[in-house]
């Protein structure tokens, strides 16, 4: 398999704070805003994205220009969804997730806590199912699934995924997102997914937008696509199965097939799951429907 390339001495960045009435973010933005051209990429086989060491920076800056101008676009369309239909999609989507056999047969997932301010699609009831068979002392028998979400450690695309055993150990960060503190009630380490001696099988992605190809388009962050490609890697090094790899989205958030402009550091994705269903990406995604 391709391992994901990236120019690193190419890339320039700098981080932006905004600040808004009920919550500060902080993301990650370009240095210099470009009006070149985008490259044309293949979708991939698998869930890492082709690139070259050699992508110029006037081209990748005029790609980050694209994926913003989507992002404005889809943020938009997700704002004036009607809330009644949103709240139907995220039942639809959930329900889908709760019967599903590829995640009932899931022993260890990551996945995001969902945050209506940004319009996600909702995980409170995925989340809920995982851990309500949870002893107080997450204790877990062979039955019960672990879990382990995201917390932001730094602006440098870099998320650890901990391990949590109750909603209760959720704290919000400054960007309103629920997340762990790094040592649990007792002052013990929290387990972080990259230490861990198993593997995960699954993760739950959040994201702006998708296309039927695998393409994905997140926040901007750069964080999952950091901790996807890093896991894949500890994956292999460990000769470990690749984890499936999911994302939910609305209805709106699926757009035409390769439009989603991609750069080299892209994570494709192995399936969605839509209100109107799991979709299927990936071999690895076709080989676990019944
Ligand atoms: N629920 C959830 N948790 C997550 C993520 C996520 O996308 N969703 N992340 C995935 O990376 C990481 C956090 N990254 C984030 C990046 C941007 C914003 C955010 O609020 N962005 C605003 C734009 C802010 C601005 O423009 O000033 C937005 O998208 O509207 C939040 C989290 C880790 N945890
Ligand atoms: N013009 C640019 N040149 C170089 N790097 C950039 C540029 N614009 C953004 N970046 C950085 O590239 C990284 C990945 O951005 P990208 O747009 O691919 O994130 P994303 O896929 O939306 O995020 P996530 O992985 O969190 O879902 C981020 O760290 C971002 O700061």
């Amino acid at each position: 398999m391709l391992r994901k390339l990236r120019s690193h001495g190419s890339m320039v960045q700098r981080v932006l704070v905004g600040v808004s009435m009920t919550r500060q973010c902080t993301i990650a933005a370009p240095l210099f805003p470009s009006f070149s051209r985008s490259l044309i990429l293949r979708p991939p086989p698998c869930s890492v994205a082709f690139a070259t060491m050699t992508t110029p920076d006037h081209r990748l800056d005029g790609i980050f220009t694209q994926k913003r101008v989507l992002r404005s676009k889809v943020k938009k369309d997700l704002r004036s969804m009607d809330p009644v239909l949103r709240s139907h999609e995220d039942d639809a989507i959930q329900n889908l997730i709760l019967e599903a056999p590829w995640f009932k047969s899931s022993k260890r997932l990551c996945a995001y806590i969902s945050c209506s301010a940004l319009r996600e699609v909702d995980t409170s009831k995925v989340l809920q199912n995982v851990l309500q068979n949870q002893t107080k002392d997450g204790e877990t028998d062979t039955a019960k699934k672990i879990l382990y979400v995201p917390r932001v450690e730094d602006k440098n695309c870099h998320m650890r995924m901990l391990n949590i055993s109750r909603m209760d150990d959720l704290i919000a960060n400054s960007m309103n997102i629920l997340e762990p503190a790094p040592v649990d009630a007792d002052g013990n380490d929290r387990e972080d997914v990259m230490l861990a001696d198993e593997p995960v099988d699954l993760l739950l992605l959040p994201g702006l937008a998708f296309d039927k190809t695998g393409r994905r388009l997140g926040r901007g962050g750069g964080y999952y696509d950091t901790f996807s490609s890093k896991y894949q890697e500890l994956a292999r090094q460990r000769n470990w199965k690749q984890p499936l790899l999911v994302a939910l989205s609305y209805s709106v958030q699926i757009i035409e097939d390769g439009v989603i402009p991609l750069t080299p550091s892209d994570v494709f994705i192995d399936a969605l799951v839509s209100p109107s269903g799991f979709i299927p990406i990936t071999s690895a995604a076709q080989e676990i429907i019944p």
